[in-house]
């Protein structure tokens, strides 16, 4: 069995908002000694009972980062840490570099950690590329001579070598994640761990990045911890998930189980609507909306909508008149107004009753995002009879499968036409070269 490298118990963070003073100039005094002078604990700070706890007099406003995790990472194991903005997720991969400390809980570690938490992190800015890298190898304990070893490969891969002898103060932010990306990845740390470094980098970095993490960790089974807001990229290098909500941990497990919870639970939709009562229902004189449905065709019943899943969209009104032509145009938007397609129904003469229609938006065909439908119901193909605006919305989720680039994909629509590449000649185009 696998040896267990990290193991987290009972682990929380506790981050002070601001100082409020105790209203008594002995105790502020008291704080002032105790916090400055002597580097310890402010006596008048006080754990919170929730998230956010406000402070009371005397005490400081502080926020509960991390709450009571547990759980244990074995070698080799690649964990993808998800959550919303603000979750807790950098906050747990500093307290695991050792960058902060935890304010409860234990944290065992085994084996060297090299991070790369955000720009800057590690390197110091008034020495050289050449320099840092060297510093960087000294800090995880290796010796010269094993830097001196991977140094070449480490300045192949950032692709900095024209300016390895300029302080990195004066680096771009790519270049600067490039080389702190090589560095980190190349020098044989055993436990890796990587926060966001993909958001920084072009579609090309992303892909080299992701390739040597495979690597890493497939190759040379080492551990990873990789904190991204993509879940393709999430889905596709990582084995195990772990999802923090407001510091707590939500849900572990295989990476699968843990993005779909986490997708399914993020989703904003407005799927039903019915009415029993026309006279409470949407509508007019001439027809009422008795219901609107969109019902995705998944393929698991607890899977999040993504960009492959079918999505039928099925509707009754009841119609006053009798003897009328009626059509209907389903027309979608993004959420931010843009039409993206307005699809008409075949007009058909209809008398007074309830009148039922149904279309279905295939999958592969819309990008990811978030969308809304309205629906206009014509008479005579021509004369408005209502407009339905707003009546259903949903998101869509990104789905990559083998494309191993994860920025944001272009065109309103993402459709998936039979496209083949085919060589139909060969030269020696590459000798003359
Ligand atoms: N030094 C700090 N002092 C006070 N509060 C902090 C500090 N660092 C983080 N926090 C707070 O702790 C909480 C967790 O922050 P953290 O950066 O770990 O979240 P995150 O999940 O990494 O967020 P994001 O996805 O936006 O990077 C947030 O509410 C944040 O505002």
């Amino acid at each position: 069995m696998a040896e267990v490298v990290i193991q987290v118990e009972q682990l929380s963070k506790v981050y002070r908002l601001g100082t409020i003073g105790t209203g008594y100039l002995i105790q502020d005094l008291q704080r002032w000694w105790t916090t400055t002078v002597r580097k310890q604990q402010d006596p008048f700070f006080q754990l919170p009972g929730t998230h956010v706890s406000a402070g009371k007099s005397g005490q400081s406003q502080a926020l509960w980062a991390l709450q009571d995790l547990n759980f244990e990472v074995k070698r080799g194991e690649v964990w993808g840490i998800i959550g919303n903005n603000g979750a807790g997720k950098s906050t747990l991969l500093k307290i695991i570099s050792r960058i902060i400390r935890p304010s409860h809980g234990i944290i065992r570690g085994k084996g060297k950690v090299s991070s790369l938490l955000e720009v800057g992190t590690g390197f110091h800015p008034e020495l050289s590329g050449r320099e840092n890298i060297f510093l960087s190898g000294y800090i995880l304990g290796m010796s010269k001579r094993e830097v001196q070893a991977k140094f070449d490969e480490i300045v192949a891969f950032s692709g900095v070598e024209h300016f390895l002898d300029t302080p990195v103060k004066r680096y771009s932010s790519g270049m600067y994640v490039r080389l702190a990306f090589a560095v980190a990845a190349h020098l044989e740390p055993d436990i890796l761990i990587i926060d966001e470094v993909l958001a920084v980098g072009d579609a090309e970095f992303q892909k080299k990045c992701l390739g040597k993490m495979r690597e890493v960790a497939h190759n040379q089974g080492r551990t990873i911890l990789f904190v991204s807001h993509s879940m393709a990229a999430i889905t596709s290098l990582c084995d195990h998930g772990l999802w923090l909500q407001q510091g707590q941990l939500k849900a572990q497990g295989t990476v699968g189980q843990v993005v779909n919870q986490y997708l399914v639970s993020t989703q904003q939709s407005n799927a039903k609507q019915s009415w029993n009562d026309p006279a409470q229902a949407p509508g007019n004189e001439h027809i009422r909306f008795k219901q609107v449905e969109l019902i995705p065709q998944l393929v698991q019943p607890d899977a999040p909508l993504d960009i492959r899943t079918p999505l039928t969209v099925k509707f009754q009104f009841w119609n006053f008149t009798s003897d009328t032509v009626i059509s209907t145009s389903m027309v979608l938007f993004s959420a931010g107004g843009e039409c993206i397609f307005d699809v008409p129904s075949t007009a058909t003469r209809f008398q007074a009753g309830i009148v039922s229609g149904e279309c279905t938006i295939p999958g592969n065909f819309l990008n990811d995002g978030a969308y809304y439908i309205s629906l206009y119901v014509i008479k005579d193909t021509t004369t408005s009879l209502f407009d339905y605006e707003h009546c259903l919305t949903f998101e869509l989720e990104d789905y990559r499968g083998e494309i191993q680039w994860f920025g944001k994909w272009w065109g309103a629509v993402r459709p998936v036409f039979p496209f083949r590449l085919t060589q139909t000649e060969f030269s020696q185009l590459e000798a003359r070269l």
